[in-house]
């Protein structure tokens, strides 16, 4: 309810208002074409906010795109799940995930409805300004990288463990900086983040970091020499939380937990913050031509990595559908083939959560295998901070104890976990 009364038209009005302010640099590049083509995006997002303001029926897309079709039967059997038969779907009264998507999807269609404007990431600006008002916070975790890179050779195991761990927490506080929470606000990382671990701890409500440990070394002693070991991370946000999971791909590359690593991001625009391929390869960009020499090693290296094809990236139409990922050896059968060949696939943030769970309301302590409904495509581990009431796999009272002492448990994005699925 309070996604679709007050973040969307709020994220919206946003997007409007970046249009509004690239009138000029889109005469630059149009001439008078780019003018036209912004007044039409703008009429279509506001309609959209009308629409969506006034409770309208969820309408098919109409542009062609790769998923218009995919979409549209995922609208016809939203509708058939009413009673009412003529009823349609509508924003206040149709499941979250799907209206949420179906916005960000609409953006989508404002913006290829509107050429030759119809390139234009309309959450660019704030997706950059995440990562420049992370500045700091980046430039401590790219030294501490490098610093790490030149004892790497001489840590023990047991050395190799807790810098693992480390980053591993690392990356799940990354996840707190989305901008769709926050309706598009600001919302970057400008403490010392590794200082903060030990703090952070008991925030941490499920904790298998050490089935993560025990899979990828194992992996490692057991290998043959020239044989392959594949992590691959689904990711959420770019800016500060992008930099947080590259690091921890170099390390897991630099520690020889893993051979590969496969990164999978969205192929448009979608919950304000998360990551295209455009993003990844300006974040990399952004890091290389850094002033600090550290920092901008780690970005040379990255971009070796992509460049020598130890680090792959893929774009998946299947990632900005609205479909739980139960759905995906049906609606994505080569997807899914894909994440079979991996060893271990981390999911970064809260909507792969709750696509991984189906969004629904589970007991707390539902087992997460239950609650991935079948979608076991290799080992996995969900790394996200709470922000929608969907939990499962808790102990017993753990749930009710925390809603006791802190209603908004649930969606501040204070608390995270590391849920893994796969044997042991
Ligand atoms: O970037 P993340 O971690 O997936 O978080 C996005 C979350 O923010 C929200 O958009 C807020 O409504 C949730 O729907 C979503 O789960
Ligand atoms: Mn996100």
């Amino acid at each position: 309810y309070l996604t679709i009364k007050d973040r969307i038209p709020q994220i919206l009005t946003k997007a409007i208002d970046t249009l509004h302010r690239h009138k000029n640099e889109m005469f630059e590049k149009h001439g008078e074409k780019g003018i036209e083509a912004e007044k039409k995006a703008i009429s279509l997002l506001s309609k959209l906010r009308n629409e969506s303001q006034t409770d309208k029926p969820i309408v098919p897309l109409v542009e062609k795109f790769a998923d218009t079709d995919i979409w549209n039967q995922y609208l016809e059997h939203q509708q058939g799940l009413l009673n009412d038969s003529d009823g349609k779907p509508r924003w206040f009264y149709s499941p979250w995930l799907f209206v949420e998507c179906y916005m960000y999807r609409r953006i989508h269609e404002a913006v290829i409805q509107s050429p030759p404007i119809d390139d234009f990431d309309v959450f660019k600006e704030s997706k950059e300004q995440n990562f420049f008002e992370s500045q700091e916070s980046i430039m401590t975790l790219c030294i501490h990288l490098r610093e790490l890179m030149q004892i790497i050779e001489h840590l023990d195991e047991n050395q190799l463990k807790d810098e693992f761990f480390k980053l591993l927490q690392i990356s799940l506080w990354g996840n707190k900086c989305d901008l769709s929470l926050s309706g598009g606000e600001s919302s970057s990382q400008k403490t010392n983040v590794i200082n903060s671990l030990e703090d952070l701890k008991p925030f941490i409500l499920v904790n298998d970091m050490e089935h993560l440990w025990s899979l990828l070394s194992n992996h490692k002693k057991t290998r043959e020499k020239a044989s392959i070991v594949r992590v691959d991370i689904v990711l959420d946000n770019s800016g500060f939380e992008l930099v947080t999971d590259l690091i921890l791909a170099d390390f897991l590359l630099s520690s020889k937990l893993a051979t590969e690593i496969h990164f999978y991001g969205k192929m448009i625009p979608w919950f304000v913050s998360d990551t295209t391929i455009h993003d990844f390869n300006w974040l990399i960009e952004q890091v290389k031509y850094s002033d600090h020499k550290w920092v901008s090693e780690c970005g040379a290296n990255w971009e070796n990595y992509v460049k020598t094809g130890r680090w792959v990236y893929h774009d998946h139409i299947f990632w900005t559908l609205p479909h739980e990922f139960c759905a995906m050896s049906q609606v994505a059968p080569d997807l899914y083939a894909e994440l079979q060949k991996a060893h271990l696939i981390l999911f970064k943030g809260d909507l792969n959560y709750r696509k991984l769970t189906g969004d629904r309301k589970w007991e707390f302590t539902v087992p997460f295998y239950q609650a991935l409904n079948g979608f076991h495509p290799a080992p996995l581990c969900s790394i996200r901070t709470l922000k929608a009431e969907i939990q499962v796999g808790l102990q017993p009272g753990q749930g009710e104890q925390l809603t006791a002492s802190e209603p908004n448990w649930l969606t501040t994005g204070k608390y995270g976990v590391f849920q893994f699925d796969g044997p042991l």
